[in-house]
């Protein structure tokens, strides 16, 4: 999850460098979500911070469970703000320059549960980027979705699910550098060279004709 969300907020300076923002500050609101995907979000929160970035966490659904509290604890002592509500759609236009969806990433599925039903839809209503964490949230895992969120940047972790095919944003990133080469030998996994010693590498997107 370290590795992860330092991927993350790596792609993020790649993809939205603080000098490209047009806010007088370099705001970013970080929205996480109950699992793994949230924890990224927390871990990548906490990065960005360290690269400059001005980040505000909103968690409303914050599990009684060690690693997740360590890591917002951590957040707190890098003074990261945590929002109490999710504020309207235009407020976030208007006080962001980003806003970071970790709120699911492959262990969702069917519809939408409170408050994240919410949360997504206003998501769908900002005009500013949106950068999507391993999986656009709500999307199906496999077949995306036709009207869910359709972020700027998708970071890609460990591997593009297959949902990936409909991503139609500006930026797409592999980060999480970690998968062991048998692993990526017994899944078949054709993962691109990462330069160097970087944690991401930026993806070719395919666009249809
Ligand atoms: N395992 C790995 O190889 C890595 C995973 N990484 C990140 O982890 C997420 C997947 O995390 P996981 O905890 O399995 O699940 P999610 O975060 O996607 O969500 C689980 C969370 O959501 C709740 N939930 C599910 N469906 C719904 C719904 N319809 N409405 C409301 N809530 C829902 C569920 O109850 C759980 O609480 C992966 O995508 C990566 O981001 C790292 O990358 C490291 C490698
Ligand atoms: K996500």
């Amino acid at each position: 999850m370290e590795l992860a969300g330092l991927s993350c907020a790596t792609a993020i300076a790649r993809a939205y460098p603080i000098n490209s923002f047009t806010k007088s500050e370099p705001t970013v609101l970080v929205c996480c979500g109950p699992g793994n995907n949230g924890g990224d979000g927390l871990v990548c929160a906490r990065h960005l911070k360290l690269f400059g970035y001005l980040p505000s966490i909103y968690y409303p659904k914050q599990k009684d469970v060690q690693l997740y509290k360590n890591l917002s604890t951590q957040c707190k002592h890098m003074d990261v703000p945590f929002l109490s509500y999710l504020p309207s759609s235009n407020l976030i236009d208007m006080s962001y320059n980003l806003v970071v969806d970790a709120i699911f990433g492959f262990s969702f599925s069917g519809q939408a549960r409170a408050p994240f039903d919410e949360v997504i839809k206003s998501l769908k209503n900002i005009t500013i980027p949106l950068c999507s964490i391993d999986i656009p949230s709500g999307w199906d895992v496999e077949k995306g979705s036709e009207d869910g969120l359709k972020p700027d940047l998708l970071i890609s972790l460990t591997a593009p699910k297959k949902s990936a095919e409909h991503f139609k944003g500006k930026h797409h990133y592999l980060g999480g550098r970690f998968v062991p080469p048998e692993l990526a030998h017994k899944y078949q996994l054709a993962l691109p060279d990462y330069p160097g010693t970087d944690c991401v590498v930026e993806l070719v997107i395919k666009s249809s004709i």
